[in-house]
C-alpha cells in the first residue's frame, strides 16, 4: 500500500502544560499515543522535529492510495461570556452555502446540553451532521483526547464533511487548541486549522479591557482578541447612538482601535448578531503557507500604531523588518530563545512573518502560537520583489528594540 504523505516541515515545541518545567520537552509520537514528557534528565532543551506518521486517516480510509481530498479546515470560534457565540453558529449553520457542517462543543461539565439545546440547527442551508460535546478541562490535557478522538470520527465519516466549527465555551485561552490542532501530524492529514474567531460583545468589550489595566494577570479578553485572526466585533446596535438613532461612527472606530491596538493582525468585522459575510470567515487558511498573499497583505497592512496614539495596553502588536537575509538556524535559535526561554520576560503569543533567507531564492514564512512555531518555504522571490523580512509579534512585555537588534544578529554570518 503506497503511504504518500502530505509534504509538511517540521514544528517545534515545548510541553504546552508545564510552563513552570520549561526545561522538559515532548516530543509528539508518529503513532497515535498521549502526549509524553521526557522527564527521566535536566538536560537544556532540544529542538524537535515531529516525526512524519507512517499512515494517515486519509491513507487508512484511502487503501488507493490517492490523496485528491484536502484537509477539512477547523474554525475555532472563541469569545467573552454572552457576546455571541451561539448567535454565530446559528448564523453559520442557517446560511445558504449548502456546507456540510460539524459542531464541536468544548463546554463546562454540568452544563452539557444546553449550549447545544441554544442552537438551531439550520433549515436548507448547512446540516448540522455531527454534535460532538466535550468535557470542560484543560484542553491539552483532559479535553484533547476527547478533541482528537471527535475529530477523528468526523474525518472518518463515509460523507465528507465541507467544515468543523468548535466553539471554546468557557475557554480563557485558545492557544492549546491551536498547537493541538496546528502539532497534531496525524490529525494534520485530515484537518486543518483555518482561523480562530474571537466574538467581541461591542458594549462591554472597553470595561472588559480597561477593568484590568493595573492587574498583572490578564483577562480572557485580552487573549481571546490576542490570538484572533479574525474578530467579530459583535453587538454595534448596543454602542451609545448619535441622534436619530444613526450608527456613532467614532465610536465604532474606537473600538476597532483599541482591538487592533492589541492585534493588528485581526481582521475585525462590525456585526449585529454576528450577520457576516461567510467568505470572510470560512476557508480564511490562516495558518497556511500555501495561502501566502493573505499573510502578505496581513503584513503589509500592518503598521506598528505610534505609541502616543496607542492604547496603553500591554497585551499588543509589534513589527519589526530587516534588509538583510537572515540565517535560518540562526533565526531557529532566536525565535526558541524567544518564546521558550521568554527573553527579557517577553511573551509572545502569536507571531507571523515572512523571511528572506540566506542563500535560497525561497520566500520562507515563520508562523508561532505560543510555545510552537513553524518556518517552510513558500514560494520562490520574484526578481523585482523588494527581499525584506517582516515580522509581526502580539504579546506581552513586548521590547521592540530588543527583537529588532536580536533578529538583525541572525543576519550575520561567522
Ligand atoms: N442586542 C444584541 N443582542 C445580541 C446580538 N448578538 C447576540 N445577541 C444576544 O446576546 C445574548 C447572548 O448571545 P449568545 O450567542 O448566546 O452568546 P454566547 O457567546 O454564545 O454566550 P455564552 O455561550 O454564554 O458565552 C443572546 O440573548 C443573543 O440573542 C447583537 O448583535 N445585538
Amino acid at each position: 500500500m503506497t503511504t504518500e504523505r502530505k509534504t509538511s516541515y517540521p514544528k517545534f515545541e515545548r510541553n504546552p502544560c508545564s510552563p513552570s518545567k520549561p526545561e522538559k520537552i515532548i516530543e509528539v509520537p508518529a503513532q497515535r499515543a498521549p502526549l509524553q514528557m521526557e522527564d527521566d534528565d535536566d538536560s537544556p532543551p532540544l529542538a524537535v522535529p515531529i516525526p512524519k506518521p507512517l499512515e494517515t486517516f486519509n491513507d487508512s480510509h484511502n487503501p488507493t492510495g490517492s490523496h485528491a481530498q484536502s484537509p477539512v479546515g477547523v474554525t475555532v470560534i472563541t469569545g467573552y461570556l454572552g457576546a455571541g457565540k451561539s448567535t454565530l453558529i446559528n448564523y453559520i449553520l442557517n446560511g445558504k452555502h449548502g456546507k456540510k457542517i460539524a459542531v464541536i462543543l468544548n463546554e463546562f461539565g454540568e452544563e452539557i446540553g444546553v449550549e447545544r439545546a441554544m442552537i438551531n440547527e439550520g433549515e436548507g442551508g448547512a446540516t448540522v451532521e455531527e454534535w460532538v460535546e466535550l468535557a470542560n478541562g484543560c484542553v491539552c490535557c483532559t479535553v484533547k483526547h476527547s478533541l482528537v478522538q471527535a475529530l477523528e470520527q468526523l474525518v472518518q465519516r463515509k460523507e465528507r464533511l465541507d467544515h468543523i466549527l468548535l466553539e471554546t465555551t468557557g475557554l480563557a485561552d485558545p492557544a492549546p487548541l491551536a498547537s493541538i490542532l496546528w502539532l497534531d501530524d496525524q490529525l494534520e492529514s485530515a484537518v486543518r486549522l483555518d482561523s480562530i474567531i474571537t466574538v467581541v460583545d461591542a458594549k462591554n468589550i472597553h470595561m472588559q479591557l480597561e477593568g484590568y489595566q493595573s492587574s498583572s494577570s490578564f483577562p480572557e479578553a485580552f487573549l481571546q482578541i490576542a490570538f484572533a485572526d479574525v474578530v467579530i466585533l459583535n453587538k454595534v446596535d448596543l454602542i451609545p447612538q448619535e441622534n436619530c438613532g444613526i450608527l456613532n461612527s467614532n465610536a465604532l472606530q474606537d473600538l476597532e482601535k483599541a482591538i487592533h491596538d492589541i492585534n493588528s493582525l485581526a481582521i475585525v468585522i462590525p456585526s449585529i448578531c454576528c450577520q457576516v459575510d461567510l467568505h470572510k470567515i470560512l476557508d480564511c487558511q490562516a495558518y497556511g503557507a500555501k495561502h501566502l498573499a493573505y499573510l502578505e497583505n496581513l503584513l503589509q497592512e500592518s503598521k506598528a500604531v505610534p505609541i502616543k496614539n496607542r492604547h496603553d495596553y500591554s497585551v499588543q502588536t509589534l513589527c519589526i523588518s530587516e534588509q538583510q537575509p537572515v540565517d535560518l538556524s540562526k533565526v531557529r535559535l532566536w525565535i526558541e530563545d524567544l518564546i521558550w526561554e521568554k527573553r527579557s520576560n517577553m511573551d509572545v503569543y502569536r507571531c507571523k512573518g515572512i523571511l528572506s533567507v540566506l542563500n535560497s531564492d525561497q520566500l520562507h514564512t515563520l508562523q508561532a502560537v505560543k510555545e510552537l512555531y513553524e518556518i517552510e518555504p513558500a514560494r520562490k522571490w520574484n526578481q523585482m520583489e523588494n527581499q525584506t523580512s517582516k515580522i509581526v509579534f502580539i504579546g506581552h512585555n513586548l521590547d521592540e528594540t530588543i527583537l529588532r537588534d536580536s533578529f538583525k544578529s541572525c543576519t550575520l554570518q561567522i
